[in-house]
């Protein structure tokens, strides 16, 4: 040990004084990381910038602990000759205000194994660490991978978690197993294997250096040392006329970071009780004096060590800032956009009237846009504004009108009633038309009710989107919100009533005329066809139906042969029916009838029924049941007096059974109903929505502006329409408190980097004009500026960050 350096260069207090303020690790960082944190709390944000942790590796005894409070500043952990460290010590610095009235109480230690209890003397955290050591890891030497974990409390230290490791060991003392040496390497790998670990990997400079522990360690968690500083300690003691100067420069292990060394105290010192402070001052002296180390300052003493863990905290500082500035600006931008939202209150008449006239008209404006799916925030999620409208149209309308079957509530029965109702006391020679007329206005009629439900529905849409339109803006006017509801109402309103009078309108052209010349109507020939097809159809099927069933019953046989369509019942009048299906000659000619029912359409209809043919037939057939009928009564007539006829009932019926004529007649109904109907609903389909565009929607599009304005705007309603609630009023007051300390925040984050630039030059101990260490393992933690610009010069932005990032922000934190 050189003493002759420390006392023949005797530390001035000065020295001392500067020397220990240099050397706290962080601590010129601390009003950065402070102002960070400011912005944090004013943000109202709870997260915190998080630093690397730093962690101390190296062989036992090799001044591990020793560089960690001189960094820290005070004196706390268990040092000594022999094994100390024993179980990995997690160190917490807790940055908190200083308080002026109560300076003794600033700093304290608080373990996690002894809750709520705070160490002001910081030689009891001292024993308390050795304790707890002894506790888990017995008294003889024992090692344990059981953290104690220390929080220390002050206003001089900055947030940021080291970690004193046990030292390696290779030859097992006291309790230690034998595999001691791989245990206490898993164990340190554990911690340092993390990208946000810087590694101190430290290395006693009176052992041999190129067989460094903590170097071959380091390098194991960290290969292209982008994150290990070397420290060489106990220069002091090193073998006379040896000195660690090419160590130092790198030149025989190379390291990105490069190294430091430093002097710590002794045993003796320890015993001495000398103070860290004096100690600091004691280093300066014996690097300022020894040949060795002449121009090598920027390698040497623990205020460079801090000065370099420094930097490599801003530029950790400097990585995150960017990602911390644009959420800061983007808030800006939201705030910002918040309070363009609110406005500022107008107080003036005209400027009352024209931000009224704005509204209404951003509103009818936002209107017009939703209905033609012109707004800007399109829903992904449900149809919305006109979609919803052609939606009713389409989909509910008219594909409701599509699935009704017009003869559905058209019963045989009411067919074949209809019809004999129609031919009064005659017979029918022709299929009249006056039941198809008022089946088919019956039908139409139901056309109706679904087509006024359907502008319901489009009124309903209209008031929805009415309420949907500048819902936020109008929240800040409540009366003028409600007043445009009430508007919109009537306006609406009275925008139906049109619609369902134009509705009812079509409804009733339709049912007023209906138009057998229309091009798509079926006609009657067509049906005649098409009502014989199906008739026959259906009687071949009833025929094969019952010869399946009656095939061992051939006296029915007979039965079944007989001319099928020959027609008898209410009318009497027996048609054949193979005779109906040839079309008279006759009833080709219009008006060749000579009913006094008119013929259906294409005047064919009739034909069918009046053949002479068949009338022959069915004379000659009444004749001979003439016949019979006068022998029965002249028969009769001797065994009774008089013959009584039944009463006719009060409602009269058709009689059941129906004849195969009627089953035709009913199915030519049938056919032109459907027909026709189609042709209705077809134009009912097109008609009613157009109508509903036209006199609700469009309507609204066109004139709800102007209605609005001679509703709303007038002088007299200037001031309440546009009152704001007070909830109002003190939002828009926040929102402006947020901008400026956002703007504030924006701003302060601006000038960081600068103050950054700052630290960097502040704690030199060589003349260095720039103060930026020349260290050939620096250059990653530069800023990428020229290392001569000067202090003051302002720098942009881009140019603060350097291209290499030691440090990955997102994987960055102090582990608590
Ligand atoms: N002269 C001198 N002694 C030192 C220096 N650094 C440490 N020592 C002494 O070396 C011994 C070990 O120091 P520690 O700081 O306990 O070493 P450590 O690496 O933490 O030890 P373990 O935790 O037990 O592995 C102590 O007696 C210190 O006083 C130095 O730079 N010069």
């Amino acid at each position: 040990m050189d003493d002759g350096v420390f006392s023949s260069a005797p530390p001035s207090t000065a020295a001392a004084t500067a020397a220990a303020a240099a050397a706290a690790v962080g601590s010129s960082v601390i009003p950065i990381v402070n102002k960070l944190q400011d912005i944090f709390s004013q943000l109202g944000s709870s997260s915190t910038i998080d630093l690397p942790q730093v962690a101390v590796v190296g062989s036992q005894s090799s001044g591990k602990s020793s560089v960690l409070e001189a960094l820290v500043g005070r004196d706390f952990l268990p040092r000594g000759s022999d094994i100390c460290t024993r179980r990995p010590l997690v160190l917490q610095l807790v940055h908190q205000p200083r308080r002026p009235a109560d300076a003794e109480a600033d700093e304290w230690g608080e373990f996690l194994h002894l809750p709520g209890r705070r160490f002001y003397d910081f030689r009891e955290i001292r024993r308390e660490i050795q304790a707890e050591t002894d506790r888990e890891a017995g008294g003889n030497k024992g090692v344990s991978d059981k953290q104690i974990r220390l929080k220390i409390y002050s206003p001089n230290v900055l947030n940021i978690t080291l970690v004193d490791l046990p030292g390696i060991t290779k030859v097992p003392v006291g309790d230690q197993p034998t595999d001691i040496e791989a245990r206490i390497r898993t164990m340190i790998l554990s911690y340092i294997k993390h990208k946000t670990c810087i590694i101190l990997a430290v290395s006693p400079a009176n052992a041999d250096l190129s067989n460094s522990d903590a170097l071959q360690i380091a390098r194991n968690a960290d290969p292209d040392g982008s994150r290990t500083i070397g420290v060489i300690t106990k220069l002091d003691i090193m073998d006379r006329g040896t000195d660690a100067r090419n160590f130092l420069l790198g030149n025989v292990i190379p390291l990105r970071l490069g190294y430091v060394g430093v002097v710590n105290r002794s045993q003796q010192d320890i015993k001495s009780d000398l103070s860290i402070k004096e100690a600091l001052a004691r280093e300066e002296s014996f690097f300022r004096t020894h040949p060795a180390y002449n121009g090598l300052a920027q390698y040497c003493g623990i205020p460079q060590l801090a000065k370099k863990l420094n930097q490599i905290l801003v530029q950790h500082i400097k990585t995150v800032l960017p990602g911390l500035k644009s959420r800061i600006s983007s808030q800006l931008t939201t705030t910002a956009k918040e309070l363009s939202f609110y406005g500022d209150p107008v107080e003036s008449k005209a400027g009352q009237g024209a931000k009224l006239l704005n509204i209404l008209a951003k509103y009818c404006e936002a209107f017009s846009s939703m209905v033609e799916g012109k707004n800007e925030d399109i829903s992904t999620i449900e149809l919305c504004g006109g979609a919803r409208i052609h939606y009713i149209f389409q989909s509910i309308y008219v594909k409701s009108l599509e699935d009704v079957d017009p003869c559905e509530d058209v019963t045989d029965e009411d067919i074949r009633m209809a019809i004999q109702n129609a031919t009064g006391p005659r017979s029918a020679l022709f299929v009249p038309e006056v039941p198809f007329e008022v089946l088919v206005r019956r039908q139409i009629s139901r056309l109706l009710d679904p087509s006024l439900q359907c502008a319901g529905f489009i009124y309903d849409e209209l008031v929805k989107m009415s309420h949907r339109c500048l819902a936020v803006e109008l929240q800040q006017f409540p009366l003028l919100r409600r007043s445009m509801d009430e508007v919109i109402g009537r306006f609406l309103r009275d925008g139906l009533k049109p619609a369902q009078d134009m509705i009812a309108h079509i409804i009733e052209m339709e049912a007023d005329y209906i138009n057998t010349s229309h091009p798509n109507f079926i006609g009657g020939s067509k049906a005649v066809e098409q009502a014989q097809q199906q008739v026959r159809s259906s009687r071949l099927a009833a025929v094969a139906r019952r010869e399946g069933v009656d095939a061992d019953r051939p006296s029915d046989k007979t039965q079944k042969t007989r001319p099928l369509l020959g027609r008898a019942g209410v009318n009497g009048v027996v048609t054949d029916h193979i005779q109906a299906l040839r079309p008279s000659a006759d009833a080709e000619r219009p008006g060749s009838s000579g009913s006094g029912s008119t013929l259906w359409g294409m005047g064919s209809i009739g034909s069918i029924f009046s053949s002479s043919d068949d009338r022959t037939h069915s004379s000659a057939r009444e004749n001979s049941s003439n016949r019979s009928y006068t022998a029965a009564t002249s028969h009769l007539e001797h065994a009774l007096s008089t013959i009584q006829l039944r009463e006719p009932p009060v409602v009269l019926k058709p009689s059941e059974s129906q004849s195969e004529q009627e089953a035709l007649e009913i199915a030519i109904t049938k056919l032109l109903l459907k027909s026709y109907y189609n042709i209705v609903r077809k134009n009912v389909e097109d008609f009613v929505p157009k109508a509903i565009m036209h006199f609700l929607v469009n309507h609204t599009k066109r004139e709800l502006h102007n209605y609005l304005i001679t509703k709303l705007y007038r002088d007299d309603l200037f001031a309440d329409m546009l009152r704001e609630p007070d909830e109002i009023t003190i939002k828009r007051r926040q929102i402006r408190d947020t901008l400026k300390v956002l703007q504030q925040a924006y701003k302060t984050l601006d000038e960081i980097p600068l103050e950054a630039d700052t630290v960097e030059r502040g704690y030199s101990l060589d003349s260095d004009s720039t103060g930026l260490p020349r260290a050939h393992g620096l250059s990653s933690f530069h800023d990428g500026s020229s290392p001569h610009s000067t202090p003051k010069q302002p720098r942009s932005r881009k140019s603060s960050h350097s291209g290499e990032q030691p440090f990955n922000p997102d994987a960055s934190g102090n582990g608590f």
